[in-house]
């Protein structure tokens, strides 16, 4: 059978409020250069053939252009405006793809996802039609409940991250649905359609950029190999 095209759509859409930034948080430089070159980067490393969609805010379209000469970032890859939500960003981004092929959606803000974890995204959702990227809790984990709270069995829980890779057809049809209040990744909107969910390994450093403290992390990370 012939081999599906592969496509990423890296979302960054959104304004990064609870960075409490100046610019948007996928702007912000880590070791040097901002985060989501950092990100673009890392499926390029994975195959450079892929047709990479990176989904912008549509104020910062312009400015990502001008971010893009400064740092002299020519790696090809197609820009689209963002939605007010993730939902929305993912589904102006799923837009572009053409036809069967599978879809990896990674967050602008995990520059440190590494190319094994990109690599066995693919090769599961290639045999299951769906994969997701997760990791086991390091903590304990308690449920908030109606007076207070309890332990509940960590051991249950996985920790979900992106990449989190579908077959299109899976990825539109789901994506063809209205938002809801739920939804918090791809896998809630796919899973909510009937399919099933294919869990994959993730990495502890492939962090999401979203509180100040993140950044001491990311450039921790940024010098350090994995
Ligand atoms: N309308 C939106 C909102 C979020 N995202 C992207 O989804 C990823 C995960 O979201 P989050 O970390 O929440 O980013 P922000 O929405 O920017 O942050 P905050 O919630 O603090 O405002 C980020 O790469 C973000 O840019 C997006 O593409 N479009
Ligand atoms: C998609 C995600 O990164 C998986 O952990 C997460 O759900 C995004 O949440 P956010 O509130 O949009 O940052």
């Amino acid at each position: 059978m012939a081999k599906l095209p592969k496509y990423a759509i890296i979302v960054a859409g959104g304004s990064g409020s609870r960075m409490q930034a100046a610019i948007p948080k996928q702007f912000l430089e880590v070791a040097g250069k901002p985060i989501l070159m950092h990100t673009i980067e890392q499926f390029y490393k994975y195959n450079p053939q892929i047709r990479i969609v990176v989904v912008l805010p549509q104020q910062q379209l312009d400015a990502w252009r001008k971010l893009c000469q400064k740092h002299q970032f020519k790696l090809f890859h197609m820009t689209v405006p963002g939605g007010d939500t993730r939902f929305g960003s993912v589904k102006n981004g799923l837009d572009t793809v053409f036809g069967e092929a599978l879809v990896a959606v990674h967050d602008g803000v995990r520059p440190f996802v590494e190319v094994k974890t990109i690599e066995a995204a693919f090769e599961a959702a290639e045999k299951d039609g769906s994969a997701v990227v997760a990791v086991s809790p390091k903590d304990s984990i308690r449920e908030l409940t109606d007076d207070g709270s309890r332990a509940v069995p960590r051991a249950k829980y996985k920790l979900v991250q992106t990449p989190q890779c579908f077959r299109a057809s899976i990825l539109r049809k789901a994506y063809e649905q209205p938002e809801q209040e739920h939804f918090t990744d791809d896998a809630s909107v796919v899973e909510s359609i009937g399919e099933a969910i294919t869990l994959v390994e993730g990495s502890y450093r492939n962090i999401k950029i979203t509180t100040p403290e993140d950044l001491i992390l990311a450039e921790a990370f940024a010098g350090s190999q994995p």
